[in-house]
């Protein structure tokens, strides 16, 4: 249950969403503390991108409460760069104030992209451009970061990079997230808290107490791992931990 606390990062209360008769979100209340990494897990359809959209005030449709304090960025499963833009210019997109190419090019730094400034969207690999969409959240010094799938089109290797850069610029930032996400080892290994949607609300909420960094194989790990795939209906194979 989402009481609001005034030291809540972004709350919402009672949302809801429908697309014609479909009920999509039937009064979900959520709230991030700052410095929070919560994990949105569920099945296919469940609304998980539909709450991230309007946790990021961009469903004007959507009846319920959110209240939120500090900057938000988001990042998309699609890096979304404007391909006739090049990356420096697609990062500094937007962004207020003077020294911005200065914090663009530390930004692209942290990324691990120091040197591709110049480069045009379309010379990038596609982890590139998906460090590139990081990067434009970052520069905006978000206390939130919203994230649907921010990896989900990657790769499996170059999605445990992402990963670890993510734990690597969380520690160092300490930006509270919403990580939308498929994959329960990815929630296990990045998140405090995992949140399971469905029918509509938030059925599950499962706090995450193991230190960084985290492997699959470290202990705790399996068991949370069981049972979330348990919950979410999916039987775990005989090769997994
Ligand atoms: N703009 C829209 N118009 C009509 N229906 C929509 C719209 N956006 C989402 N929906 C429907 O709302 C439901 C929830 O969609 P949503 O994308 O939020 O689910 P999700 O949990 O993120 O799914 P997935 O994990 O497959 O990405 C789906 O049935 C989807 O078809």
């Amino acid at each position: 249950m989402a009481t609001r606390l005034d030291s809540d990062l972004i709350t919402g209360r009672g949302i809801r969403r429908a697309f014609g008769d479909t009920v999509v979100l039937a009064g979900v209340d959520i709230a991030i503390r700052p410095g929070e990494v919560v994990a949105l897990l569920g099945g296919s359809g469940s609304g998980k991108s539909t709450l991230l959209r309007v946790l990021a005030g961009l469903d004007d449709d959507a009846a319920g409460e959110v209240t939120g304090r500090g900057r938000t960025a988001v990042v998309f499963q699609e890096h979304r760069l404007l391909p006739w833009k090049r990356v420096a210019a697609n990062v500094a997109l937007g962004v207020p104030g003077t020294d911005v190419s200065a914090r663009v090019a530390r930004a692209l730094a942290e990324v691990g992209l120091a040197e591709r400034g110049a480069a045009w969207p379309a010379e990038l690999s596609g982890g590139q451009a998906q460090r590139v969409a990081v990067a434009r959240a970052l520069v905006r010094e978000p206390d939130l970061l919203l994230l649907d799938e921010p990896f989900g089109a990657l790769d499996a290797l170059t999605r445990l990079k992402m990963q670890a850069l993510f734990n690597r610029l969380r520690a160092e930032h300490r930006f509270a997230a919403l990580l939308v996400t498929h994959d329960v080892d990815e929630a296990l290994l990045l998140a405090d808290r995992v949140l399971i949607l469905e029918d509509g609300l938030i059925a599950q909420e499962s706090p995450v107490a193991l230190p960084h960094p985290r492997a699959p194989d470290d202990p705790g790990f399996g068991g949370l791992r069981r049972a979330l795939l348990a919950r979410l209906g999916v039987p775990a194979s005989p090769d997994q931990h």
